[in-house]
């Protein structure tokens, strides 16, 4: 890599700190996944009329029994409440998206840490970083349960893009492979910590504004657990959020830069940030959870219609990865 910000994306990530306004002019559309294979057609036209004229979606019945859900955040809970000691010997590698990191992601948009910690799972960059049997039991088990069921949820929505783009209908499950080593669709957990909650926003956020650097990502949260707000991209200059209430067993839906770049512009990426509670608001833990649909490092991202040069997902990812967080040595963005 030789510019930090040489990715458009990143430099677009850089100007969308400011706090801006709440909206709730935007319809939050929840879209029906039920009866997938014999209503296609229906269901694709809805994604992509979501997608395309309002940036953002959600969607239920979708697949994910409630149970499973629910057991996906216990099993987030268990990992975060390990104490520092033991977490703190399963640490983030430098440039990987996985393992656990606390106060160390600095969004290019606000320069302040987000107020967070989070544990990531992507499968073949594991070793030495799932916590033991005795530490936590079945939790490696359950949470790559969970990641597989994401993974069929995230393909299915991919697969009607697919549709509209041109590409083979398995154009992206093949792109997202997970039988092949260089698979990096990541599953997070999130925490926010505990806070007073705050009278004005300020600079510091629980997550600062950002758009996801992948495909397609699934963002779970925990009911009772507010504080997403949502801007779609097409709309980034206004600065006007959208506060997304945390309603069990629907999924977030936020379209990434790798397939904004895949779709030369045509599916735009969704700016999100998670802001403080405010004084009179609920101020404890917040969990929420994401699955990211990132493509195999192999594959190379480019539009049909060639807008950008091509890049494989690898370099797409690692360049995303280092301008997010902090340096060890440093203490600063480690871009
Ligand atoms: O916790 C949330 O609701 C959002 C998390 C998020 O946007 C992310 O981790 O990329
Ligand atoms: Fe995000």
């Amino acid at each position: 890599m030789t510019d930090s910000y040489s990715l458009e994306e990143l430099q677009r990530e850089t100007t969308f700190g400011g706090a801006g306004e709440d909206t709730n002019d935007r319809e939050i559309r929840i879209i029906d996944l039920s009866n997938f294979d014999h209503r296609r057609e229906a269901i694709t036209e809805q994604l992509w009329l979501a997608a395309t004229e309002i940036g953002f979606f959600q969607l239920s019945h979708h697949g994910i029994p409630s149970e499973e859900i629910d057991a996906a955040f216990i099993e987030s809970e268990r990992f975060f409440d390990l104490s520092e000691t033991i977490k703190a010997q399963y640490p983030r590698p430098k440039g990987v998206n996985a393992g656990w990191e606390s106060r160390s992601q600095i969004r290019p948009s606000t320069g302040t840490k987000d107020q967070k910690e989070s544990y990531q799972i992507t499968q073949y960059h594991m070793d030495n970083l799932w916590p033991n049997e005795e530490e936590l039991p079945s939790f490696k088990a359950n949470t790559l349960r969970f990641e597989k069921q994401c993974w069929e949820v995230g393909m299915k929505v991919l697969s009607c893009f697919a549709d509209k783009l041109g590409f083979d209908r398995d154009f992206f499950s093949k792109a997202h492979d997970p039988k092949q080593t260089d698979y990096q669709s990541t599953l997070r957990l999130l925490h926010y910590f505990p806070t007073k909650g705050v009278t004005e926003q300020g600079n510091i956020w629980r997550a600062g504004a950002h758009t996801d650097f992948d495909c397609l990502t699934l963002l779970f949260q925990h009911e009772g657990h507010g504080g997403l707000q949502v801007c779609p991209g097409a709309e980034s200059d206004s600065q006007r959020w959208t506060n997304i209430p945390p309603l069990p067993n629907v999924i977030t839906c936020n379209i990434g830069d790798m397939l904004m770049r895949w779709s030369d512009d045509i599916l735009i990426s969704n700016l999100h940030r998670v802001r403080q509670p405010r004084v009179n608001e609920y101020c404890g833990s917040r969990h929420s959870i994401a699955f990211f649909c990132q493509a195999n490092k192999k594959q190379i991202i480019q539009g049909p219609e060639k807008r950008y040069q091509p890049i494989s997902a690898a370099d797409f990812l690692s360049q995303r990865i280092q301008a997010n967080f902090v340096d060890k040595e440093t203490g600063k963005p480690s871009a």
